[in-house]
């Protein structure tokens, strides 16, 4: 069996505001294998970035991570420190933004930078910099790379940029990227484009990768496993075409039929009923019972993860293959 590059166990970060604590991350566990791509996905506020966050060490006041184990290849990152962290941070793990002027510096060159993020982390000559970041723009697709070179980040497109920053990402080879929502902003024949480069280079050097993403169809044709993502829970993860035909959690199938399909022109969107609950008032109890069709009286009490299979889901009242068709609408 391979072992993991990256493990996390038990990992909880909360945030500490005035009006009590946020459990932001709650006990979660995941394991993501060399050259795999790892979907995360859930609504707005489930607790998707913090766990990208956590992973680099990048929580801020009020946050903190207070309990579980993130190693990247069996090497402890949470205790590091973070004079530390910051040679793992663009070397060994790296994270690609929604925006990426998250990444890069308006005011220098994309060539600057490029050679910049390689010498930061290594003795190598600029010449052989300039080259290494001249490939790197042509691996994402970057017409005339020697020329982006010269460009300042404002002259490119918002495609273009982005895929800048995804060069940046993969340019010092890291064993593992977090991908926070990086196509979201960008029109779909682009994301498409985006989207299969990733999964070419990350197949290519073997990196691992967390894809963060609220929208469903984006992992579908490219995570290899996806995990869903409840205030701050994972409620079901497994091998992507498993939890996507033969979803276990009711919110797993919420969320697939939100996704807009062909049948949909001229219906109107399905959209899961009730909001997402206040992570100050989180107990034990499944957090999706308020809004859940299975609510049973037992769901006052947290389910724990079931593992069946080759998946695992934390649900009292799980859906079965025998009324999948009707669950999703099909
Ligand atoms: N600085 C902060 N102070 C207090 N709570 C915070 C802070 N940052 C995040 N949170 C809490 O953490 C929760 C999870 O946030 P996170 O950004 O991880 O959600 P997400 O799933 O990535 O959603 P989105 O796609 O909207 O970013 C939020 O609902 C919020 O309650």
């Amino acid at each position: 069996m391979t072992s993991p590059i990256l493990s996390i166990r038990d990992l909880e970060t909360h945030f500490f505001t005035r009006g009590g604590v946020v459990k932001a991350v709650n006990k979660v566990s995941l394991d993501i294998n060399e050259g795999k791509i790892l979907g995360l996905v859930g609504e707005s506020g489930s607790g998707k970035s913090i766990t990208g966050f956590s992973i680099m060490q990048l929580i801020d006041e009020p946050g903190r991570i207070v309990g579980g184990s993130i190693k990247l290849k069996g090497e402890e990152l949470v205790s590091l420190s973070e004079r530390q962290m910051r040679d793992v941070r663009g070397k060994r793990i790296s994270m690609i933004f929604q925006d990426p002027m998250m990444t890069l510096n308006p005011v220098l060159k994309i060539g600057a930078q490029m050679t910049e993020a390689i010498t930061a982390h290594e003795k190598v000559s600029k010449r052989d910099a300039w080259q290494r970041a001249r490939d790197g723009l042509a691996e994402v697709g970057i017409p005339s790379p020697e020329e982006r070179l010269e460009a300042y980040p404002h002259q490119l497109s918002g495609g273009m940029r982005q895929r800048v920053a995804i060069a940046i990402a993969f340019l010092n080879r890291p064993e593992f990227i977090i991908a926070d929502e990086p196509t979201t902003a960008l029109d779909v024949t682009i994301q498409g484009q985006i989207l299969a480069q990733a999964q070419k280079l990350c197949s290519q050097y073997k990196t691992a990768m967390i894809w963060i993403t609220h929208d469903l169809s984006v992992v579908s044709g490219l995570a290899d496993e996806i995990a869903v993502m409840y205030a701050g829970r994972i409620v079901e993860q497994g091998p992507s075409a498993l939890v996507l035909n033969q979803p276990r959690h009711p919110y797993t199938a919420g969320l697939i039929k939100s996704v807009p399909g062909k049948h949909m022109v001229g219906h109107r969107l399905y959209q899961i009923p009730g909001m997402t609950p206040s992570l100050l008032t989180l107990g034990d109890e499944c957090a999706f019972q308020a809004r859940c069709p299975h609510k049973k009286d037992q769901c006052k009490t947290g389910p724990a993860m079931t593992e069946d299979g080759a998946r695992l889901y934390r649900c009292h009242n799980p859906i079965t293959g025998l009324n999948i068709s009707e669950e999703l609408g099909a």
